[in-house]
C-alpha cells in the first residue's frame, strides 16, 4: 500500500516554493482572524439581532407589496471614520424614525469600494487609508461599527465585494448590494444566494439592465460553492436561494432613472418572470457622478411615485456630514465629514430630499386606495 508518508519530499515544503512554479507573485501571505474569534470579541446583541431579523422582513414585505414604504438606502459613500459615521448615523436615526411610516430607512454602511482601476479599496482593506492593508484591523472597526449603528436602531446596508468578507458581518446587515462591476459575476451571484437578506444588484457601468436581471434569476436558484466557515476552514456551501433580490438602476452610459426607463425595465423583469419592481440610485452614473443632480433625480424619482408608480421600491442616496468629496493625501488631515470616494450631498441638503420622498409616499398611498 502507498501511504501518503511515502510522497513527503525528504525536506518538508516551507511556505516559499522552491520548485518555483507556485506563489511566483505573492510578495508575502499574513494571518487573517477568523469570523469565528471577531463574532466571540464582538457578538450581536439580542436587540441588536431582533433589529436585524425585523429590518430584513421589513424589507422583504416591501419587496413583495405588502409593505407600501419606500426602501431608502442612504449614508456616505464609504466609511473612513467611526466618530463621523456615528455622528451621520444619530442624525439618520432621528430622521428615520420621523418619516417612519412612508420611509423604511437602512443607513449605507459601505465598507469595501471597487474600483474602475485602482483606488483605495475601503474601511476593511485598508482602515488607516495609508496602504498598511491592516486588513485584521479593519474587519474589527467595521463589525463595531454596525453594531453601534445598530445599536442606535438604525438597520445597515452594505456592499459586498470580497467573496470572504460577508463572513465577519453579514449577520449583523439588513439589505446588501452587488456593485455594477461585479453583478455580471457568478461568484457574487452565488454568494447573494446564500446571504441571509435581502439583495440588490445594480445594473451594469455601460446601463445594461438585462446583468441585474439575469442575476437575479441565477441568486434565487440553489448553488453549491466554495467558501470558507467561521472557524476559518475550507468548505462547500450549499444554498437555498434568495428570493429577496430586486434591480437597482445607477444609470450607465447614460441616466436610467426617468418614467420611461423604470417602464422599461420592468417590462425587462416582468418577461423573465421577475417581479416587476425596481430601486432607483440617485448618485454614481444617475447623477453624473456631481452630487448635487442628486437633489433633481429626487424629484423627478418623487414625481414618479406620487403620480402612483408602486413597482419604485426604494431608492439609493450618496450623503454625508458634508458635501463634495476630498483626496486622501498622504500625511495630509482629512476634511471633517467629507467623502474620500464619491462626492455626497450633505445631511442638511438631505433631510428635505427625505421629506420629499415621504411626502410622495403619502400621495401614491392615498392614489392607490382611492
Ligand atoms: O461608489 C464609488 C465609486 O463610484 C466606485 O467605487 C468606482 O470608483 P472609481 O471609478 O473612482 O474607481
Ligand atoms: C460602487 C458603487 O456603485 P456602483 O456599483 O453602481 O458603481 C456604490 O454604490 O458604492
Amino acid at each position: 500500500m502507498t501511504t501518503l508518508h511515502a510522497h513527503r519530499p525528504a525536506t518538508p515544503l516551507s511556505t516559499h516554493d522552491a520548485t518555483r512554479i507556485d506563489d511566483v507573485r505573492i510578495k508575502s501571505v499574513r494571518p487573517l482572524i477568523t469570523p469565528a474569534i471577531l463574532e466571540e470579541w464582538l457578538p450581536a446583541p439580542v436587540a441588536a439581532q431582533r433589529l436585524v431579523e425585523s429590518s430584513r422582513a421589513a424589507i422583504s414585505r416591501v419587496l413583495h407589496g405588502q409593505d407600501d414604504r419606500l426602501i431608502v438606502v442612504v449614508g456616505p459613500c464609504s466609511i473612513h471614520d467611526h466618530e463621523q459615521a456615528m455622528a451621520y448615523a444619530r442624525l439618520l436615526q432621528a430622521q428615520a424614525a420621523a418619516l417612519s411610516q412612508e420611509l423604511l430607512v437602512v443607513m449605507r454602511v459601505y465598507f469595501e469600494k471597487p474600483r474602475t482601476t485602482v483606488g483605495w479599496k475601503g474601511y476593511i482593506n485598508d482602515p488607516r487609508m495609508d496602504g498598511s492593508f491592516a486588513i485584521n484591523e479593519g474587519l474589527e472597526m467595521a463589525r463595531a461599527l454596525v453594531l453601534d449603528v445598530l445599536a442606535l436602531g438604525l438597520p445597515v446596508g452594505t456592499e459586498f465585494l470580497d467573496l470572504l468578507s460577508p463572513q465577519y458581518i453579514s449577520d449583523l446587515v439588513s439589505w446588501g448590494a452587488i456593485g455594477a462591476r461585479t453583478t455580471e459575476s457568478q461568484s457574487h451571484r452565488q454568494l447573494a444566494s446564500g446571504l441571509s437578506c435581502p439583495v440588490g444588484f445594480k445594473n451594469g457601468t455601460d446601463g445594461g439592465v438585462k446583468v441585474a436581471s439575469d442575476a437575479i434569476l441565477a441568486a434565487q436558484s440553489a448553488h453549491a460553492f466554495m467558501g470558507m466557515t467561521k472557524m476559518g476552514q475550507a468548505a462547500i456551501f450549499e444554498t437555498r436561494g434568495n428570493q429577496d433580490c430586486h434591480v437597482i438602476l445607477r444609470g450607465g452610459k447614460a441616466p436610467n432613472y426617468s418614467a420611461a426607463d423604470v417602464q422599461a425595465a420592468c417590462d425587462m423583469l416582468h418577461k423573465a418572470g421577475l417581479r416587476p419592481q425596481v430601486m432607483i440610485d440617485l448618485s454614481h452614473a444617475n447623477s453624473s457622478k456631481q452630487h448635487r443632480r442628486q437633489i433633481d433625480v429626487a424629484q423627478d424619482v418623487a414625481a414618479q411615485i406620487a403620480a402612483g408608480d408602486a413597482r419604485i421600491t426604494g431608492v439609493m442616496i450618496e450623503s454625508h456630514l458634508e458635501e463634495g468629496r476630498q483626496d486622501i493625501e498622504p500625511g495630509q488631515p482629512l476634511k471633517h465629514g467629507v467623502s474620500v470616494t464619491d462626492a455626497c450631498i450633505s445631511f442638511a441638503q438631505t433631510v428635505p430630499v427625505l421629506e420629499q420622498l415621504a411626502a410622495a409616499v403619502r400621495t401614491r398611498r392615498a392614489k392607490n386606495k382611492a
